[in-house]
């Protein structure tokens, strides 16, 4: 459904039906002929609004609240009364905005979601209720066209581990930022939260808890469960794509590596991480007038997204850089909780999924060790001297003084990506990177940072380096180009294509990646270069000529503006 202005639907609901009903509520938009037609007249007050009137409103009610988290919550309820308002709003302070809804401020309203629980907000499949699944599931889908659905099981929730049940809130900002940047029709998301039980002791003490008071349930069981749930979206939905969030690190590649041949799914701390980082080195390498290959890569956090990131770049080096896999995986270092990730480590330390990534102690037996025989980070850079260093391992201040400086005598510009999310968590601030290098430094985070002061006085531009830059672009390309899969190839097209918007590219001294308040316009590039890519590789269900995509693409994108509505028992609701 693309919504234009003066466009005509047929509604079945009438009264509080409507007014109750997020999709079609218009409030105090609503106009005399519809409130009529609607049974409406006595519901509302006499005067008739603009949208734009609407917003200013609701603006003015916005800024009344003070903290970050009242903010957040006035914008859910928002959301639960009126999408084009809210989407309408969130447009027109998108840079405002984007924080409150998503990174950082969502991790504070997940981490309290039973605290702050108002109403549904998705799906909730839980582990115990597994025999009714099915008929739970459609509950809510049954005649619903529905292109994407957006899971957890929120293990590790935005750098802020375990919420449990509260994963709800990561799938319903996820699906927001779809519609929001790519223009992904509301109507047409399912958001879920698949509670499996959590280990988190805090939620499972907490009266208040809302989701399964019962421990994280592992192994055959959780695969059983999982798989159920997969096969349910393939059946009713074969041609929706399948959004995989803040899944845990023994799972998220996993079940990426099970189903990317079923179905088109997605995991965006592996893939959408890791195609927005290397967007983010290609525009540095850019700026230092180098290649991919010419990197040393330090990743410290070899979790989810550290891996993701490991392969993403590594694949550009490929692709990019003609580099053999092999010679391009000795480009990089990845540290984790014991330090370098290095032989002797053993099969105890190294998750199977890190071993192309493994170095050689030989080429390490020079290096100082701490008790347990570990290679700390300060050690690995002063050896290594890298080009690039990119955390992702949620430990604040992890990226010390000496480190920085340390890495500052080996490269002229050191790209240092503090990854880790929400805002405190991040490795090193901008401003601390800024100072240690005397502005030498080419830096990007994962959350908003404001602008670094320069020695010379000028602000520098802090990228925010995080996958809402890039999935919903991906995800949409892929979706409506029907694509069977999501391709390596597709991604790394829809990478290449953010990269060439970076602003770095035309002022070596502005930001890394194009400001999250271009990301609608950034999305729509990436979904265009996704789409163009699935036809020439022939993976997309659509016959359209390349020629033709930016028009499609265009034409689909769904946009936050009032239809005209006729009533008709026999039409939508
Ligand atoms: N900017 C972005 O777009 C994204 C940022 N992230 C952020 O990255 C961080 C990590 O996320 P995930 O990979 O999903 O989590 P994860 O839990 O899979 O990975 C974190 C890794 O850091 C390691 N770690 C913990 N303490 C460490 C230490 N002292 N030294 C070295 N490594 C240590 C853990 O063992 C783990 O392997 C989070 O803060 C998350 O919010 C994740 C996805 C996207
Ligand atoms: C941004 C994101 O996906 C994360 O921090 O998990
Ligand atoms: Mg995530």
């Amino acid at each position: 459904m693309v919504v234009s202005d003066n466009e005509q639907f047929r509604v079945a609901l009438r009264g509080e039906a409507i007014l109750t009903h997020p999709r079609w509520n218009k409030g105090t938009a609503f106009t005399r002929k519809e409130r009529k037609a609607l049974g409406l007249t006595g519901r509302l007050p006499d005067r008739v609004n603009s949208l734009d009137e609407q917003c200013d409103r609701a603006y003015d009610q916005y800024l009344s609240r003070d903290a970050p988290l009242r903010k957040n919550t006035f914008l859910q309820s928002m959301r639960d009364q009126n999408w084009v308002l809210y989407y309408s709003l969130i447009s027109r302070h998108l840079r405002e905005m984007i924080p409150i809804i998503y990174t950082p401020t969502e991790a504070e309203a997940i981490s309290n979601y039973s605290h702050l629980f108002r109403r549904s907000e998705g799906l909730y499949l839980t582990f115990s209720h597994q025999d009714s699944m099915e008929e739970d599931f459609l509950e809510q889908t049954r005649g619903r066209h529905i292109d994407l659905v957006v899971c957890s099981d929120a293990e590790a929730i935005l750098g802020i581990g375990d919420q449990g049940v509260g994963g709800i809130g990561i799938s319903t900002a996820k699906a927001a930022i779809y519609t929001l940047l790519a223009g992904m029709d509301p109507s047409k998301t399912l958001s879920v939260t698949l509670d499996v039980g959590t280990d988190n002791k805090d939620l499972l003490n907490d009266r208040l808890y809302v989701g399964w008071p019962h421990n994280r349930v592992r192994g055959e069981e959780y695969d059983k469960f999982l798989d159920k749930f997969v096969q349910l979206v393939r059946k009713y939905h074969p041609h929706s794509l399948l959004h995989f969030e803040d899944f845990g690190v023994s799972n998220a590649e996993r079940l990426l590596d099970i189903y990317r041949d079923q179905h088109a799914v997605f995991n965006d701390d592996v893939q959408g991480t890791g195609a927005v980082t290397l967007a983010c080195v290609m525009s540095a390498a850019g700026v230092t007038k180098s290649t991919l290959a010419d990197q040393r890569i330090v990743i410290y956090g070899a979790g989810t997204a550290g891996l993701g990131i490991a392969r993403q770049l590594r694949d550009g080096m490929v692709t990019l850089d003609d580099l053999p896999r092999e010679e391009a995986n000795k480009r990089f270092y990845l540290l984790d909780r014991f330090g370098l990730i290095k032989d002797s480590l053993g099969p105890d330390k190294i998750r199977e999924d890190l071993r192309e990534f493994v170095r050689a102690d030989a080429e390490w037996e020079d290096v100082p060790t701490n008790v347990r025989g570990e290679i700390g980070l300060l050690e690995v850079v002063r050896k290594l001297r890298p080009t690039v260093l990119i955390g992702c391992s949620t430990q604040a201040g992890a990226f010390t003084e000496e480190v920085v400086k340390e890495m500052a005598k080996g490269t002229e510009r050191p790209i240092i990506l503090p990854l880790s999310n929400p805002s405190r968590l991040h490795e090193v601030t901008p401003q601390q990177a800024n100072d240690w290098t005397n502005g030498k430094a080419l830096l990007a985070t994962g959350s908003p940072f404001p602008p670094c002061k320069m020695p010379n006085g000028k602000d520098y531009v802090i990228a925010e380096c995080n996958n809402a830059l890039i999935y919903p672009g991906l995800g949409f390309g892929a979706m409506l180009a029907q694509s069977r899969t999501l391709t390596d190839t597709m991604i790394i097209a829809g990478t290449r294509r953010l990269a060439s918007l970076a602003p770095a590219l035309k002022d070596p001294d502005d930001a890394l990646l194009p400001d999250f308040g271009d990301a609608p316009e950034v999305n729509f590039e990436v979904a265009i270069a996704v789409a163009e890519q699935a036809i020439e590789e022939g993976s997309a269900g659509v016959d359209w000529k390349k020629e033709e995509v930016r028009d499609k693409v265009r034409e689909r994108q769904w946009k936050p503006i009032y239809g005209e509505y006729v009533y008709d028992p026999q039409g939508d609701s």
